[in-house]
């Protein structure tokens, strides 16, 4: 688990990134960050491996203030997948992967073995190990940097908008494939995006930040989408509109779930459809009783 408490983080030239932010990130789970640019995302994830560290509060792993630990040991222990991968242009794909396990002290054959299996992982043929990043495609170079984030082995992986610069296709099969990676590995998982709905997709714990990084709710994504916080909340996940705006419309075949557009957005399956209908049948008695009528 990792935990932040009353953190804040003013950078030298006065700038207040994060302002007394408290979050308990539960282990195993993904926990997006989401929310405008500039709101302190980025800050806040670069403070659990101490890239940043806080003015005041305190960033904790297990109980372990993170203060108490040095940087080094801490990056070695923590997964880290950046925008446009990060990968180092003048070293092959295996090289890449197997950097900072080369850097602990693991032998050469040891470390590409296991970045060849890493490979696999993440979906990637072997035949790329001796590519550069330029010979590879924006999703074959994003897969190589979470390769790279899971060679150290880390209970902790931080995800700044790994999945930012590749196309949407490309995009939903690397999030089906950091989703398949958490059923298997379990990891505990920061996550920042600027999407909501790759938050959405992706998160156990999603967290909305308004402008000048207050957080504006956090919960499941049923629980915001159910009840969102606010109307910049409502806004911003769009609860109010389009295909998250459904409703219940009859057909002479069956009820089917329409979005604010008018288009068909899916059914109810048979067991959810009889549930909505026995509801919408109470709420109706409901209504006419407080008219006054009769129900019966
Ligand atoms: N080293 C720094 N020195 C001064 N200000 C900084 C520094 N790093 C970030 N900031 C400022 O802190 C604020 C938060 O930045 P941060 O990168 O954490 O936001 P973000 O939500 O991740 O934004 P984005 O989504 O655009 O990446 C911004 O106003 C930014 O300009």
């Amino acid at each position: 688990m990792i935990e932040f408490s009353s953190v804040t983080k003013r950078f030298p030239d006065g700038t207040v990134a994060v302002d007394d932010f408290s979050l308990v990130i539960p282990s195993r789970k993904i926990t997006v960050l989401v929310g405008s640019s500039g709101s302190g995302k980025t800050t806040i994830l670069r403070m659990v491996n101490r890239m940043v560290d806080p003015t005041s509060g305190t960033v904790s792993i297990d109980g372990e203030d993170v203060q108490t630990l040095k940087p080094v040991h801490l990056r070695r222990r923590i997964g880290y997948v950046m925008q446009n991968s990060g990968l180092l242009p003048h070293r092959k794909v295996v090289d890449n992967i197997a950097t900072v396990p080369l850097l602990t002290g693991v032998k050469r054959t040891a470390a590409h073995e296991r970045a060849l299996e890493l490979m696999d992982t993440v979906g990637l043929e072997r035949s790329l190990a001796d590519k550069y990043p330029s010979q590879l495609s924006g999703g074959q170079q994003q897969r190589v940097g979470v390769a790279r984030g899971l060679a150290v082995d880390p209970n902790i992986l931080l995800m700044d908008e790994p999945f930012g610069a590749v196309d949407p296709i490309v995009r939903d099969d690397l999030q089906n494939e950091l989703l398949r990676l958490q059923r298997e590995l379990g990891k505990t998982v920061l996550f920042v995006t600027h999407d909501i709905d790759e938050a959405f997709r992706l998160g156990d714990q999603v967290v909305i930040f308004r402008k000048g990084g207050i957080v504006a709710q956090k919960g499941t994504p049923a629980e915001i989408l159910a009840r969102p916080a606010d109307d910049f909340v409502a806004s911003f996940v769009g609860a109010d509109r389009g295909k998250r705006a459904l409703h219940i419309e009859r057909t002479p075949t069956g009820s089917v779930l329409v979005d604010s557009e008018g288009r068909t957005a899916g059914v109810l399956s048979a067991d959810d459809s009889a549930s909505v209908e026995a509801k919408a049948a109470t709420v109706s008695v409901a209504g006419a009783t407080a008219q006054g009528e009769d129900p019966t």
